[in-house]
């Protein structure tokens, strides 16, 4: 690998920070036989914690089960938990630091959806696919770049301009500046976002995102840097390229201590060397790799279809497919002079089982905006695109959401997490494809919005659906102690006090509820524990009872792990590149 020029002239010396010349060979983290406690609560998340971390080592946080453990910890770094004992003075939890501020030095960039953040709004996720707005039309450099990122020319972005002109320019201001363009430069070019910076915020997609908020974070110039679940949602290449990016920093002298957290199923990196396996009940084991990792637990027992399983084509079982529930012949989408999707054709048959697949950026969520007719350009090209027997054209889209069920991350991200919201209210709405409940007993209304009758067969059939998916996706499939929250009970929680991993199982029932003839499973496993994730495919696996013969499934996902449906099953691929579509499995 090849260091800018401008990082090549730092001097190789031992203890040289990157940009501000700090370090320490004192530990990192010291934390001394304590117990973590939520803020506010008496309840201990996790008991008898010691954990030093020293410079030379390379930690992983792993969550051996629910996710709740590696979230308090990271909690407690971050300011966001209680630990008790507090870690002792002089050094406290961050020996390493010294005087400085663990505020300004410790980071976190976390990849799971929203928590628990609760909020009123929905916004509308769908104003990415347009011509973007005056309030959406920060670029990617303005939002997370906008001190470093020379603007293309001076009239671009007159305000960045006119600020880095007024900086001062001392000699060492100007090294120092030059450095972190130089950092900056180097970031953007190797996590891929040259071609991104000017593009607004809102069209970046879901991977695109995230390796912004990587660089961003590296740039913030923290001391101590925590990574959790860094390669949810990026594609192969992406993953892999920043792990080869986190190996080079870790060996280039004075750069930011990152400490990773993982979940069960994610592989470890080879040059993990410690590991803090958090165990279901709270406890703690942590210490050297070789130690913790192998003989305590052992990491991803194969998840219902393993990518063994997927490789061996010859058992490949050819599904009996219905009719036709999307047919899309020679669909494009471009948003001037980018093309993204050229001449996509592509029919999804009831009873098919796909698997859609591109790397970061290649038009998957776009693809699926234009069967969901959230595309403006669904209309401009409604001949072309054959929604359950009709035309595009031809659909409310209101009505066309009730046909479909599904998850996404823009969705988890824009459902409204109301107080008082709670899960039988989330998974009701599931039948009419909104967001607000409805109808008295909160299984929504009639196919034209009128209400349910009373009593009726439809309103009926809704309830029991309810109470079927729960005793499929409840507690009861993948809780640890599944005695103590009775699927029942769960329907009565609120929605936005849930982990993500609980949410997200919650709006996977929601998709499911009403039975529509086409679910869309876009990342939908992003914060499920592996307990959780086992539970979702047994589900949705033929036989599991999930899915019946008239429905369709398609999963978006950059782990084949996470497909539920093997060749066995007859699982067909579709995969997007360079703007072209094809089926490229069976
Ligand atoms: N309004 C827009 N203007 C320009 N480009 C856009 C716009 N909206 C989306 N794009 C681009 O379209 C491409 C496709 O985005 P999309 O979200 O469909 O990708 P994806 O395959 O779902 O990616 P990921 O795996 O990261 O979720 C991206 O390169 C994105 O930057």
């Amino acid at each position: 690998m090849r260091w800018p020029k401008a990082l090549q002239r730092l001097p190789h010396l031992p203890h040289v920070r990157l940009l501000s010349g700090y370090v320490s060979a004192l530990p990192i983290i010291n934390i001394p036989n304590s117990t973590i406690y939520e803020l506010g609560s008496q309840t201990p998340t996790l008991h008898s914690i010691s954990l030093v971390v020293h410079p030379h080592e390379s930690w992983a946080v792993v969550s051996a089960d629910a996710a709740a453990g590696k979230a308090a910890l990271f909690g407690a770094l971050t300011g966001t938990h209680r630990l008790s004992p507090p870690a002792p003075p002089p050094g406290g939890l961050f020996p390493f630091l010294e005087d400085a501020d663990p505020h300004r030095f410790v980071q976190m960039v976390r990849f799971a959806h929203r928590g628990k953040a609760t909020g009123d709004g929905f916004y509308d996720f769908t104003a990415r696919y347009g011509a973007v707005r005056e309030g959406d039309r920060q670029t990617l450099r303005e939002t997370f770049f906008p001190d470093i990122a020379k603007p293309l020319h001076p009239l671009a972005i007159p305000d960045l301009v006119e600020n880095a002109e007024s900086e001062p320019q001392t000699e060492a201001d100007r090294e120092a500046k030059e450095r972190r363009q130089a950092w900056f430069e180097f970031l953007s070019g190797r996590l891929r976002l040259t071609n991104l910076l000017d593009l607004p915020m809102v069209a970046l997609s879901n991977g695109q995102t995230r390796r912004a908020r990587i660089a961003k974070a590296f740039l913030e110039d923290p001391r101590l840097l925590l990574l959790d679940e860094p390669f949810t949602g990026l594609d192969v290449q992406s993953r892999a390229i920043l792990l080869a990016l986190l190996e080079e920093l870790k060996r280039k002298p004075g750069s930011p201590h990152v400490i990773m957290g993982l979940r069960a199923q994610d592989p470890l990196p080879d040059w993990t060397t410690h590991v803090a396996l958090i165990e279901d009940g709270g406890k703690v084991h942590a210490g050297k790799k070789e130690e913790v990792y192998p003989n305590l637990f052992t990491p991803s027992a194969p998840l219902a279809s393993s990518s063994a399983t997927h490789k061996r084509e010859d058992a490949y079982r050819e599904r009996t497919k219905g009719d036709a529930l999307i047919d899309i012949t020679s669909v494009n989408v471009e948003y001037g002079p980018r093309k993204i999707l050229s001449s996509i054709n592509w029919t999804i048959r009831a009873n098919s089982r796909w698997h859609l697949i591109g790397e970061n950026g290649a038009g998957k969520t776009t693809l699926l905006a234009l069967l969901t007719g959230e595309h403006p350009q669904s209309y401009t090209q409604s001949d072309n695109l054959r929604l359950f027997d009709r035309q595009r054209a031809e659909w409310a889209t209101p009505f066309l959401h009730r046909r479909i069920g599904r998850v996404s991350p823009e969705l988890f991200n824009a459902y409204p997490r109301r107080r008082g919201l709670t899960v039988w209210d989330t998974i009701g709405t599931g039948f009419d494809g909104g967001f607000v409940p409805k109808g008295q007993r909160g299984v929504g209304t009639g196919r034209d919005g009128e209400p349910l009758l009373a009593g009726g067969a439809e309103e009926e059939w809704r309830v029991s659906r309810m109470h079927e998916v729960m005793r499929n996706l409840g507690p009861s499939q993948w809780h640890a102690h599944p005695e103590t929250l009775p699927d029942e009970e769960f329907f009565k929680q609120s929605f936005a006090e849930l982990s993500p991993g609980e949410q997200s199982m919650v709006l996977l029932m929601r998709a499911l509820v009403g039975a529509p003839p086409l679910v869309l499973l876009d990342e939908a496993w992003a914060g499920m524990d592996k307990a959780m994730v086992q539970a979702a495919h047994r589900y949705l696996r033929d036989g599991g009872g999930g899915l019946t013969e008239e429905q369709a499934c398609v999963v978006v996902s950059h782990w084949e792990e996470e497909v539920p449906w093997g060749p066995e099953e007859g699982v067909e691929r579709y995969k997007l590149d360079g703007g072209e579509g094809k089926q490229i499995f069976p």
